[in-house]
């Protein structure tokens, strides 16, 4: 039976259950988790993004710090204003919105983030917990990509995970996320020969490409589970639509389960950023984190079938 795995509904049941936590935090006068958001510049989706999170972080119970800076900011400004957020002790958790104006050098500005608070994942010591296996904080989109798994599969070891892509903010963390999980991990990228063959191997497929729709039914193993990272805006009729990387319509025949876009990952995505603020914050106060939290929050709900 085919399922179409509802991030949006998921992620809205995390979200409660953070809340919940929060409100745990607060009535024992322990602490407030607070985020810090930085946006340069007026990129359309990030704006959306953005109030996204600030509002999402405020309905959970946490504090919230929107920094919004022009497009033609200077790099030091920026560092600066991240170094007074490390010290700030009513800041738990930083993030700095993503894609950077061209004069603004995207790996310092991660570097600058304390890691500790660095709530994306993208700061390199996070990076190489999460490649060895080790604590840290681990980046949003992979880690709601893996609960979706986990959700639908359950025990994903042995299987064969193709992740194409091979970006530091998706494909390269997914990749390590499935390994822990002992999935043997195949990484496709531009310049993969006969993609279409390899990703009909794949019992997992999980498409961070940006190219709309490029994956159709007959690249997928009948009965896997494909997970969609892609977020592309194009124009039919007239009209702007979201699809992802893979052609829903032609993959939902073949896969036993795909997330959709919208409604799959994306909003995963700010749910997942809310659990690595509360993780940091309980890390910074020495308060032990409720690592069944995402069970709390789904209990044993298997998928909804379509
Ligand atoms: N600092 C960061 N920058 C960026 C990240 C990130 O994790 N950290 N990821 C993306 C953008 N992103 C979060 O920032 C993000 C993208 C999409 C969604 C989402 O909920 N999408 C909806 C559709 C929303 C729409 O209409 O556009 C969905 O898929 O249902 C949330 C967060 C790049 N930058």
């Amino acid at each position: 039976m085919f399922v179409r795995i509802d991030g949006k509904a998921l992620a809205a049941r995390l979200r409660e259950e953070i809340g919940r936590q929060v409100s745990r935090l607060r009535q024992h006068d322990l602490v407030t988790p607070g985020l810090a958001v930085i946006l340069v510049g007026e990129d359309p989706a990030s704006q959306v993004y953005v109030r996204n999170k600030a509002t999402q972080a405020r309905e959970a119970g946490m504090s919230s710090f929107e920094y919004r800076l022009a497009d033609s900011v200077p790099q030091t400004k920026l560092l600066d204003l991240i170094e007074r957020l490390n010290r700030d002790p009513e800041v738990h958790g930083i993030l700095v919105q993503l894609p950077l104006p061209p004069q603004v050098e995207e790996s310092g500005v991660i570097q600058a983030i304390d890691p500790g608070k660095d709530i994306d994942g993208f700061h390199p010591i996070n990076v190489g917990q999460v490649a060895i296996g080790g604590p840290g904080l681990v980046p949003c989109t992979p880690l709601g990509c893996l609960m979706l798994l986990k959700h639908q599969l359950v025990d994903l070891s042995g299987q064969h995970a193709v992740v194409l892509g091979r970006s530091n903010i998706v494909g390269k963390p997914m990749a390590s996320l499935l390994l822990r999980e002992d999935c043997t991990v195949t990484v496709a990228h531009s310049r993969t020969r006969q993609l279409e063959d390899l990703c009909r191997q794949a019992d997992i497929l999980v498409a961070a490409v940006g190219r709309p729709q490029l994956i159709k039914g007959d690249w997928i193993k009948p009965g896997a589970t494909v997970i969609d990272v892609g977020i592309n805006r194009v124009e039919a009729e007239g009209r702007t639509r979201l699809v992802g990387d893979v052609d829903f319509a032609t993959a939902s025949d073949v896969a036993a389960a795909i997330t959709p876009v919208p409604g799959g990952v994306g909003p995963m995505t700010i749910a997942c950023l809310l659990l690595n603020t509360l993780q940091a914050t309980c890390h910074q106060y020495d308060i032990p984190f409720p690592d069944d939290i995402v069970s709390r929050a789904w209990g044993d709900t298997t998928a909804e079938p379509t």
